[in-house]
């Protein structure tokens, strides 16, 4: 009804709509004010007549006393009739308060407009015509978490009411402007259109008077693509085929014939792929004797993500060896950083194979503390022990080799890089005036800094598991860098491209990590209390031998070990933390010459070690991450041979491992079921070892705590 009342009114006056609403309310007013005056002068109830209207009046007394008095009694009729609408109005005023009350539950309405049904959703605002008369609703309609709707309705006062409020305009005027301020304050959200003036209406339009606030339709995501940089985007791909794609060691240019010789002697007569391509580039640096690149500039760091077993070790020592093996001053040119003491001494004895009968020295610094005491005793122990072979430190290298290179960004929070670059750096006699060559940090790239000839630092990184985060290689600072890489997609690129001489830069990453061509993945779906029988069925009767059993915590592995040593019968060993360095070379070598049947590790040995004919990895703690995965398994099928890898998963692993496997872009796992029959042959004696293992944990508790 109070809605009726307020159309009737503002329906009489058709300019009032193409008002904007705040000045519409003061206009209304005024026109009330108008009427109302005229009504007074119509009834002559005015304050102060005139003299000719008094004498008028009194004339009007004289001659027509019928009909003043028909007047009058007129007048008391339109003060009857505006007494009744005040109520009328004061009524109206209170339903519209209660509306207002009730707003959080009122559902906004459906308005029929001149052109039609016209829908409003809740979370819109508007104000409608209808049918010749005009109705002017506020609402507002807030959008809750799920669409709830709250609606407020607030209506303009009606001719009575309006006449009734006459005396608080100012408030109806405030009412009006909070209405407009709430409009403003949506108006952001979506177009707004008023009276045909909206900014996308044609202007052939038929006028309307809505005000439809749009943009609240649900909107399409759009997903974040990674932009990579140009060198991590186009890179150099490298073919993942060992065998098929290898190369006489003779037909790469630049290599010493003493060196051929040693590569021939150590049964290599051909180069991987990641072989042809890496040696070249870094012998480019030091063919001037010197890391210099192009045009005698600094060269370009490299990085190299390449599967395990493919030869990264020989792809930096070979050229290394090339570039310093014709040195007559003993210094300390290149610097290879390497995650774990084993890896350290394993690509030692690479070096001092390869640099054996040269004038080379190969120093190997692994001291038997944890990684960040050993990265500060490195470059303690080359700068104190100077004289004793390098004179300078190494102030004097020129290539720093940073192998397993994504383990070693994980630890850039030890700082270990900054403290290898500062130590590099060191005011030395190469920095001295008058010196040919200059070494200071390079910095910028600047017209003073090519002034003196430069001796850099070259930065070459190594990883089956290369990050692609550029963020993450930010920190190495690489100037730059160049990137040789083999995971890409097969289909998009022939192998044509990928040989030597197709140097530029072609295709682009589509896989994250790229398995050894050999390798055969299996999961075994199994019960906790069944994985140590799985195991026992793999050595006793599938018969593999050298198998590299990885878990995920030393406690675990001794316990696995101690219940196949008590088991009996087979050749066992462990291989982790709990072991001196000592302990875990024997126990290495001895698992290298096949003594053993199984060795149970930590993730200690997952990384690096080149252990010849591994015939099989087995995950009994199926690992977290993909790149322990790859690490894992990349301990089997190495040099292009043939290997298997089982992951032994409860079935509460299973989806998330094999997603986790998919998300990389690597092949299906086989699923590999293991007879119940088989597994029941063992029971007996197993049980028998469960009882064994109780009994010697037990004992090592004791001695622990004596
Ligand atoms: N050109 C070659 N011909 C034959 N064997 C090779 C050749 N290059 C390397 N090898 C052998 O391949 C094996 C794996 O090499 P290497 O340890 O360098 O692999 P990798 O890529 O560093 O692996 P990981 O990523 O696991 O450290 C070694 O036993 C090595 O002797």
């Amino acid at each position: 009804m109070a809605l009726f009342y307020i159309n009737r009114y503002l329906g009489d006056d058709e300019s009032a709509n193409s008002l904007n609403n705040k000045s519409r309310s003061q206009t209304l007013l005024q026109k009330l004010h108008e009427e109302a005056k005229s009504r007074q002068q119509h009834l002559g109830i005015k304050a102060g007549p005139t003299d000719e209207e008094e004498r008028s009046s009194q004339g009007r007394d004289e001659n027509g006393g019928e009909q003043s008095r028909k007047e009058k009694r007129r007048a008391k009729e339109e003060t009857t009739n505006s007494e009744t609408s005040r109520k009328k109005a004061k009524r109206m005023a209170s339903q519209s308060g209660d509306i207002k009350k009730s707003g959080r539950n009122t559902d906004c309405r459906v308005l029929k407009s001149e052109k039609g049904d016209v829908g409003f959703s809740t979370k819109q605002i508007c104000s409608a015509k209808v049918k010749g008369s005009s109705v002017r609703v506020k609402q507002k309609c807030k959008q809750k978490d799920q669409g709830t709707n709250v609606a407020e309705t607030a209506a303009e006062p009606s001719d009575n009411e309006a006449r009734s409020l006459d005396t608080s305009g100012e408030q109806s005027e405030t009412r009006e402007e909070k209405g407009n301020r709430k409009l403003e304050k949506a108006e952001p959200i979506g177009l707004k259109e008023q009276d045909g003036q909206g900014e996308n209406q044609p202007p052939t339009a038929p006028k309307s008077n809505l005000t439809i606030l749009k943009g609240f339709q649900k909107k399409k995501i759009h997903k974040v693509r990674r932009v990579l940089p140009q060198w991590l985007a186009k890179p150099m791909l490298v073919s993942k085929d060992i065998k098929q794609n290898l190369k006489a060691i003779e037909d790469v240019p630049g290599i010493d014939q003493k060196l051929l010789h040693k590569l021939r002697a150590n049964g290599i007569h051909s180069f991987f792929p990641v072989q042809t391509e890496v040696i070249p580039a870094l012998l480019e640096s030091t063919k001037h004797g010197l890391t210099l690149g192009r045009g005698g500039y600094r060269p370009r760091d490299i990085c190299v993500s390449a599967p395990t077993g493919s030869g990264k070790t020989l792809a930096f020592v070979i050229p290394v060896v090339q570039g310093l093996m014709n040195r007559v001053v003993c210094r300390v040119r290149a610097l290879v950083v390497l995650p774990t003491k084993e890896l350290a001494q394993q690509v030692y004895k690479i070096f001092s194979s390869y640099a054996e009968g040269t004038t080379l020295k190969v120093v190997i610094v692994a001291g038997q503390k944890a990684l960040p005491a050993e990265q500060t005793s490195l470059v303690e122990y080359l700068s104190t022990k100077q004289a004793f072979f390098t004179e300078q430190g190494y102030t004097n290298s020129s290539e720093m080799i940073i192998d397993e290179a994504d383990r070693m960004i994980d630890s850039m929070h030890q700082d270990w890089l900054n403290q290898v670059v500062k130590a590099v750096y060191q005011t030395g006699e190469c920095s001295a005036p008058g010196i040919l060559f200059q070494r200071t940090n390079p910095g910028a790239c600047t017209a003073a800094s090519h002034s003196r000839l430069q001796m850099p630092l070259q930065k070459v990184l190594f990883s089956a598991t290369l990050t692609q985060d550029s963020e993450k290689l930010q920190q190495l600072a690489l100037h730059q860098p160049q990137l040789f890489t083999s995971s890409y997609a097969p289909s998009e690129q022939g192998p044509h491209v990928i040989q030597s001489k197709h140097r530029e830069a072609v295709g682009t990453i589509k896989t994250k990590y790229t398995l050894p061509e050999g390798l055969t993945e299996f999961y075994v779906p199994c019960h906790l209390n069944k994985k140590p029988l799985i195991i026992l069925y793999f050595v006793l009767r599938m018969k593999f031998s050298r198998i590299l059993c990885f878990t995920n915590s030393r406690g675990a592995s001794h316990r696995l070990y101690l219940l196949l040593h008590a088991f009996g019968g087979i050749q066992v060993a462990e291989f982790s933390s709990r072991l001196s360095p000592n302990e875990r070379r024997k126990t290495l070598k001895e698992f290298e010459q096949g003594k053993l049947q199984i060795l149970i590790s930590t993730d200690a040995s997952a990384r690096g070690i080149d252990v010849k004919d591994v015939m099989c990895v087995v995950n009994y703690d199926a690992p977290q991450f993909i790149r322990t995965y790859i690490h894992r398994v990349g301990r089997t099928a190495r040099a292009g041979k043939a290997g298997l890898a089982f992951t032994l998963l409860l079935k509460v692993q299973e989806q998330r491992f094999l997603q986790m496997l998919r998300d990389t872009g690597s092949k299906e796992l086989k699923k590999q079921l293991v007879r119940q029959e088989y597994l029941s042959l063992l029971i007996q004696r197993y049980e028998g070892a469960l009882q064994v293992l109780q009994q010697v944990l037990k004992d090592e508790k004791r001695r622990k705590h004596h």
